[in-house]
């Protein structure tokens, strides 16, 4: 991997933040494209120790800066741990501006896939993700880095 995108791959800070810093004048905003209660898929459900049957709260977004989706991002977080957060009406505020509030969030390593299989009609050269946890709560992350941001950043391909 490139010191370019290791940069923003091994990142642990909030994405968010770097991406509204390095998209300079451009407007940065959260679209949100799906939010609802689902079947986290197998291996999501492994990296959260859930077992595969159990529902979640399922969140997929497009991280834009203007208008260009430049990261494709798909939360999931385990009903039980939901307890009195209110996440459903994050709307189109990015879950990053909650979570780093939290003052003991703990954030579990990350797992990085090049040329992952693609987000639905999103492609891009490098996806990572990784658990947060905040007492009874947790959220798995799931990143995905779009050729778009690295046009736009004139990032290298790998
Ligand atoms: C975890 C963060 O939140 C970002 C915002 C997300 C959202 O609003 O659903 C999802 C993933 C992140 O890229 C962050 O800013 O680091």
């Amino acid at each position: 991997m490139s010191p370019d995108w290791w940069r923003w791959v091994a990142s642990r800070d909030s994405l968010t933040a770097r991406l509204v810093a390095a998209g300079g004048q451009r407007d940065f905003r959260v679209r949100l494209l799906d939010q609802r209660l689902g079947r986290p898929h197998r291996d999501e459900a492994l990296a959260l120790g859930l077992p595969h049957t159990r529902l979640a709260w399922l969140r997929e977004v497009a991280l834009c800066l203007d208008e260009r989706p430049w990261v494709m991002a798909r939360s999931v977080v385990p009903l039980d741990g939901l307890h009195g957060q209110r996440l459903e009406g994050l709307g189109e505020r990015s879950l990053g501006s909650w979570l780093f509030r939290q003052p003991d969030l703990v954030r579990g390593p990350l797992e990085v896939a090049d040329h992952p299989a693609s987000f639905p009609a999103a492609r891009g050269p490098w996806a990572r993700r990784s658990v947060f946890r905040h007492r009874r709560f947790a959220v798995l992350v799931q990143e995905y880095f779009l050729d778009s941001m690295m046009d736009d950043l004139g990032l290298p391909s790998r």
